[in-house]
């Protein structure tokens, strides 16, 4: 199997995504992550473009030994020098030294005629050489350059004494086909392209980064370049992570491989994404919060009986210590079932039935249903008395406003089935709903304690509350949880009662 390097561009190329700043710690604490992953080059930045970049490259220059350290540098003496005094201490001092050469780019930006294009690219690689031993020259905006221009110039610059040969997208204009027989067409036509190795370096303005670097990769080019999380100027360049990920799962299709050590990739691209502050979309390939996760029924239950039915990287091969079974309004029994079960709670076909129920129920009402609120749920259900004769809360309405008392007007369904309905103020809403119910319930309640906490911590949390009451003068607690506060008291309230009444009955029984 044939070796593809990685070179890491996320402290350059990344660096240009508009918004982001990275200071110099920030930039070792990267770089020493981008070691621990593997990659075989990492550019460090653009020593010429500020006293910061040229410190933080020459910091990482001075102490990253595991791979190759560069620094970018335009067709000019002062930058080539600066980018000098700032790799030289490296392991393997590495230029990497750009030109335009698409006649848009030539015309209206160099303001240069194609033959001082050349002239000013071979000066500067020559120049470079006398420095560096190892010199890599970007035909920028490659992939709208006319070929035989292409091809003259790489000559020019191989024989100038460039190591590797980059034909950057720089504007992710181009195709997987197209950019495949771009590698094809140089390969056969610069006659000393056997000197110099060939990268690939693409942009994701159609989307196409990764697969044009796939095909890059099967059409001759040994070293490809990109950023973590696909960070970089615009829509941002190759994620890295998802060709090494590629490579590796498509084994059958493409026969290269890459030093990146693929554990590492969770962690590094958190740390780029937390030290850059660009967010890692939910849904991105390999490293997306939802990458590993499962919601919807069908693929729940598959995934549950076998993995690959519908996953194919393992979330450990990158780092990850599991996939997610997210419960939401997809779900069905088995994942629900699943989810009971690594609780601890063992559930009756018939309280599995009913908590899955009061679940789909939350999900009507709830965007996510987090582990917490299961475990709410599957606590009430199974602790539920069933067939008992109880109060049960039928429908309650409370008018609150800043002047007038708090009302709360409540049908409740009594233990002998009649229904029943009220209305009554309090100083506050649950004191209403309160004093309502007391008006409904045929035994002595009176209040001792009573407690809210919030289940979760988003807007949608649960409301849990607790209760102790004293009904006909026995001490008992109850507990409720719903979405709304004021239910989660009723619900409360309920519950204690409704524990007297069959704490009584089940006496009763037992006398009898
Ligand atoms: C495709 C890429 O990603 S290339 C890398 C892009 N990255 C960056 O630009 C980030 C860092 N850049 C910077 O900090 C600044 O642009 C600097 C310090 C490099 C230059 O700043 P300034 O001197 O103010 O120039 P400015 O950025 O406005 O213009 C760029 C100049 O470089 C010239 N230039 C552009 N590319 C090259 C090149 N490869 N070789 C030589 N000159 C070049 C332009 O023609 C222009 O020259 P002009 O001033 O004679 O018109
Ligand atoms: C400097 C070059 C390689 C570049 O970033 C581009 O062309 O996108």
């Amino acid at each position: 199997m044939a070796h593809v390097k990685v070179f890491d561009t996320t402290l350059r190329d990344g660096e240009q995504s508009a918004g982001v700043n990275l200071n110099r710690l920030e930039k070792i604490e990267i770089a020493k992550q981008l070691e621990r992953l593997g990659v075989d080059i990492m550019e460090a930045g653009f020593p010429a473009s500020s006293q910061g970049d040229f410190e933080a490259v020459k910091e990482i220059a001075d102490t990253v030994r595991g791979c190759s350290v560069t620094g970018l540098a335009r067709a000019n003496k002062k930058d080539i020098d600066m980018a000098w005094e700032a790799l030289k201490g490296g392991a393997e001092p590495r230029l990497h030294i750009f030109l335009a050469t698409s006649p848009v780019h030539m015309t209206h930006k160099l303001k240069k005629t194609p033959e001082e294009v050349v002239e000013t690219a071979v000066e500067a690689v020559s120049y470079a050489k006398e420095k560096f031993p190892y010199v890599q020259w970007s035909a920028e905006d490659a992939c709208r350059t006319d070929l035989d221009f292409l091809v003259h110039i790489v000559e020019k610059v191989i024989d100038a004494g460039a190591t590797v040969i980059n034909l950057p997208d720089t504007v992710g204009y181009t195709t997987p086909d197209e950019y495949g027989k771009l590698f094809d067409y140089v390969k056969n036509n610069v006659p000393n392209i056997h000197k110099a190795a060939l990268s690939a370096h693409c942009h994701d303005d159609l989307g196409m980064a990764v697969s044009n670097s796939l095909a890059a990769i099967e059409h001759g080019a040994t070293q490809i370049e990109g950023t973590i999380n696909g960070i970089g100027e615009r829509a941002g360049n190759a994620a890295l992570e998802e060709i090494a990920v590629a490579l590796q799962i498509r084994q059958d299709r493409f026969d290269f491989q890459t030093n990146l050590v693929l554990k590492e990739i969770k962690r590094t691209s958190d740390l780029v994404s937390k030290l850059t502050g660009m967010m890692v979309p939910g849904n991105k390939a390999v490293v997306g919060r939802n990458a590993f996760a499962h919601e919807s029924g069908i693929h729940q239950d598959g995934v549950l009986k076998e993995s690959t039915t519908y996953e194919i990287i393992t979330p450990a091969m990158v780092g990850i210590d599991s996939n997610r079974m997210v419960l939401g309004k997809h779900s069905g029994r088995h994942a629900f079932k699943q989810k009971a079960e690594s609780f601890g709670f063992e559930l009756t076909e018939e309280k599995l039935k009913e908590a899955f129920t009061s679940f789909k129920n939350l999900t009507g009402k709830k965007k996510e249903v987090t582990d917490d609120d299961v475990f709410a749920i599957l606590t009430d259900t199974q602790t539920a008395y069933e067939d008992q004769p109880k109060y049960e809360l039928k429908a309650f309405q409370v008018q609150y406003g800043s002047i007038n008392k708090p009302t709360a007007t409540i049908l409740l369904t009594r233990p002998d089935g009649e229904e029943v309905e009220r209305a009554n103020t309090g100083e506050g809403s649950v004191e209403a709903i309160y004093n309502t119910l007391d008006d409904l319930i045929d035994e002595d309640v009176h209040l001792q304690d009573y407690q809210l906490n919030s289940i979760g911590r988003g807007r949608d949390a649960l409301a849990e509350v607790h209760v102790q009451l004293t009904v006909n003068g026995r001490k008992t607690a109850g507990r409720g949880s719903a979405q709304d506060v004021l239910e989660a008291s009723a619900q409360a309230f309920l519950n204690a009662v409704n524990r007297t009444l069959i704490n009584y009955q089940t006496s009763a029984v037992q006398q009898a």
